[in-house]
């Protein structure tokens, strides 16, 4: 069994960031500036958004938090995302979701300017990426992407079950998985809560990639020996005996399933970290984009 270290990888991704940001200062030319926009303080939106304006100060791109209140309107949001469309300074940002109920996360998605949507999240960019064209590929999958790259691990011809049909993981996961090229070429079966016996499908995969959010769900007898497993769910569990009061638990009952699996990530230090690096990647691509435009 081999892991697949997101925590390592990505910090592999981030000083190839460094090295290119070190050399655009040595040019005199202008170096990259990621927003993230917060809008009320969930606890876990406060980590991952924190997580990112440390890995900005770490690789030498500027970063800007827009931390806005729960009770903010919808119409005062989007004029906020005006602004940062209108920016000349900024080259991508984020809205950190999910966003309060009060508010058309839909209608806020669109209003991002696609050149800006470092996240991948406009309908523009994903219909970029299910055509194969360049664009910024939603963080997580490429995250993925890049992980089963870096270790090698063959994908061609290969039958990956993804689990969930989320708008920013299992589906473009599923698209990404099915492209030409690698890592790609497999074929691809996208499993959800209305799927009948699951694990016919999970026993016979050779890739299984989770993105559930349902702590220890995939069991050893649901794997075939071998396998690949990619494990994206990241779920705070309530744990008082630890300092925090929680243990961050995956989709994967890893103890088990990783003595059958050929590579599997862990959680913590596994997709969660390459979600970030690969953030940072799509600004660096969105800062030369725009110099190329100027
Ligand atoms: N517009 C938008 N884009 C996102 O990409 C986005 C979002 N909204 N909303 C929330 C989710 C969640 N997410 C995570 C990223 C990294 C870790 C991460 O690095 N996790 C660490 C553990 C961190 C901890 O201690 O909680 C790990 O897995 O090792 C977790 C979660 C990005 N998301």
């Amino acid at each position: 069994m081999q892991l697949l270290d997101g925590k390592k990888t990505s910090e592999d991704i981030k000083q190839e960031i460094a090295a290119e940001v070190q050399q655009m200062k040595i040019n005199g030319e202008k170096v990259p500036h990621l927003a993230a926009v917060i809008v009320g303080t969930n606890g876990a939106s406060l980590t991952y958004v924190g997580s990112k304006v440390r890995s900005c100060e770490q690789i030498g791109f500027e970063s800007t938090l827009v931390s806005l209140p729960e009770t903010i309107t919808e119409t005062e949001l989007l004029s906020k995302i005006k602004e940062l469309n209108e920016d000349g300074d900024l080259d991508g940002y984020i809205v950190q979701l999910p966003l309060p109920k009060h508010i058309d996360e839909q209608k806020i998605l669109m209003a991002i300017d696609p050149d800006k949507d470092v996240d991948g999240f406009h309908p523009a960019n994903f219909g970029k990426m299910a055509l194969d064209m360049e664009t910024f590929l939603p963080a997580t999958p490429y995250g993925i992407m890049e992980l089963l790259e870096r270790y090698k691990v063959e994908t061609a011809g290969k039958h990956t079950v993804v689990i969930g049909r989320s708008h920013i993981v299992g589906r473009p996961m599923s698209i990404l998985m099915s492209r030409k090229g690698y890592p790609g070429d497999s074929t691809v079966t996208l499993t959800h809560s209305r799927t009948k016996n699951i694990e016919e499908f999970t026993k016979n995969a050779d890739i299984i990639i989770t993105a559930l959010g349902v702590p220890n769900y995939l069991k050893a007898d649901m794997v075939k020996e071998g396998v690949v497993v990619i494990d994206v769910g990241i779920t705070r569990v309530e744990d008082a005996s630890h300092p925090k009061g929680y243990v961050i638990t995956g989709d994967v009952d890893f103890d088990e399933v990783s003595k059958k699996a050929s590579f599997i990530t862990p959680v913590p230090g596994g997709v969660g970290p390459m979600t970030i690096a690969m953030l940072l990647k799509n600004t660096l691509l969105a800062r030369k984009l725009r110099s190329a435009k100027n």
